[in-house]
């Protein structure tokens, strides 16, 4: 169905917990667009025949840097093959103008992100493709080749199609096992979410990508199936392969400059978060309701990215704490202070334009998150220090 995030997948009925993952569903081999990742190099299904020019180009790429280009070349193949399954699902695949990878934005878009270093890296990957694109479609390429891709922008959107929708997984078919990127129709309708209630899973006896709700899920009619794309990473990372990014990944980071610490168990029992760093999570049965609209991602990200101690049994020391954490919090204003808009003028912008390329409102979106990141960890400082005195 259409959301708020373009297509996405939706229970059409409740789901009840079950102890065991279930399927929702399978994708064979045939229907994938798959490329091993070391040489020697293959394709799944074989699709290409020996001899094809676009066999030889392919191979003068290399796999460990270019997969990106490899399997965009082989997308545009596929829609060149007659009858082949791509042809119909390309209907369902964004077009340029629907895509929110920032392969395909302008200068003036990415300057919006407000982050220049994500801005030239972006910049870097577009002359990338253009120059792969110039090497092997230039005048002389023979037909077979230059009907895949007429102009440089049919070859950036096969690109960023390849980008914001492949998954690198490692399957096993028959007695191989090869690490791949794959593109796979309908799962790769699914979006992100960084609490997913989604899996992928490889059946390798009949070669079936396995799309399952996670075991003791519970799921409403109308709610949306998401899997988690990936984990340990910033939003600039999303931004760079997906176009999008969140207030509340709770693996943001900021890097403090003061030399400012506060006590890491007290701040986890101030919001009663569980776990270890890597599995930080907020748990909402010790937590009274109001906590409950409070804790998100942000606050879980702080609980890691805040410069923090701990020493045995050594009982922190509320006025140090305090004097700590407004350190911290006058860290994270200075943050703000460089940044040439506010949080409140990028929501207006984003409210008063609508109709802005969508490359460019995911640029804003993305400048209002880091914002919000901050604020968020400067209210999750304040609350800290009225809770220290109980
Ligand atoms: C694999 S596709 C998912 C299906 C896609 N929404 C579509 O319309 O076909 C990945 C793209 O979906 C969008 N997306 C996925 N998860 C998202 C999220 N959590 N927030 C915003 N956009 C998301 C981004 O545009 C991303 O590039």
């Amino acid at each position: 169905m259409e959301g708020p995030n373009g297509f996405g997948v939706y229970a059409s009925k409740d789901v009840e917990p079950l102890r065991r993952a279930r399927v929702i569903m399978e994708i064979p081999i045939e229907l994938m667009l798959t490329m091993s990742q070391k040489l020697p190099w293959m394709f799944f299904p074989d699709i290409i025949p020996v001899g094809h020019p676009i066999f030889d180009i392919i191979n003068s790429t290399k796999p460990e840097t270019d997969w990106d280009l490899r399997l965009a070349c082989l997308l545009l193949y596929a829609f060149d093959v007659e009858g082949n399954f791509w042809q119909l699902y390309g209907d369902f695949l964004p077009s340029s103008e629907e895509c929110t990878s920032l392969i395909l934005a302008h200068k003036d878009d990415l300057l919006e992100l407000q982050d220049p270093n994500l801005a030239t890296k972006m910049e870097e990957q577009q002359k990338r493709a253009i120059e792969f694109w110039e090497k092997h479609w230039h005048s002389t390429a023979p037909l077979k080749i230059k009907r895949l891709a007429r102009d440089a922008e049919r070859f950036l959107w096969a690109l960023s199609i390849v980008q914001s929708r492949a998954l690198a997984m490692q399957i096993r078919v028959g007695a191989l096992v090869q690490d791949v990127n794959m593109l796979v129709p309908y799962a790769d309708m699914l979006n992100h979410s960084f609490q997913p209630n989604c899996f992928l899973h490889w059946r390798f006896k009949d070669r079936m990508l396995e799309v399952m709700i996670n075991a003791g899920q519970r799921i409403k009619k109308g709610e949306e199936m998401t899997i988690n794309y990936m984990s340990g990473q910033k939003n600039n990372i999303f931004m760079e392969r997906y176009g999008f990014s969140s207030p509340t990944n709770p693996w943001d980071v900021i890097n403090f400059s003061s030399n400012a610490k506060i006590h890491l168990d007290s701040y986890l029992s101030a919001f009663n978060i569980s776990g270890l760093p890597e599995e930080f999570y907020h748990n909402v049965l010790l937590s009274k309701g109001e906590d409950n609209n409070f804790v998100d991602g942000a606050v879980i990200a702080a609980a890691r990215t805040l410069p923090t101690w701990s020493d045995g049994d050594v009982p922190p020391v509320p006025s140090v704490e305090r004097k700590s954490a407004r350190e911290l919090q006058e860290d994270c204003y200075q943050l703000l202070a460089e940044f040439p808009t506010t949080s409140e003028q990028d929501q207006q912008i984003l409210d008063a334009s609508p109709d802005a390329s969508i490359t460019r409102q995911a640029a804003i979106k993305y400048r209002l998150n880091r914002k919000l990141f901050l604020e968020k960890i400067i209210k999750a400082l304040e609350l800290y220090q009225e809770r220290l005195l109980f």
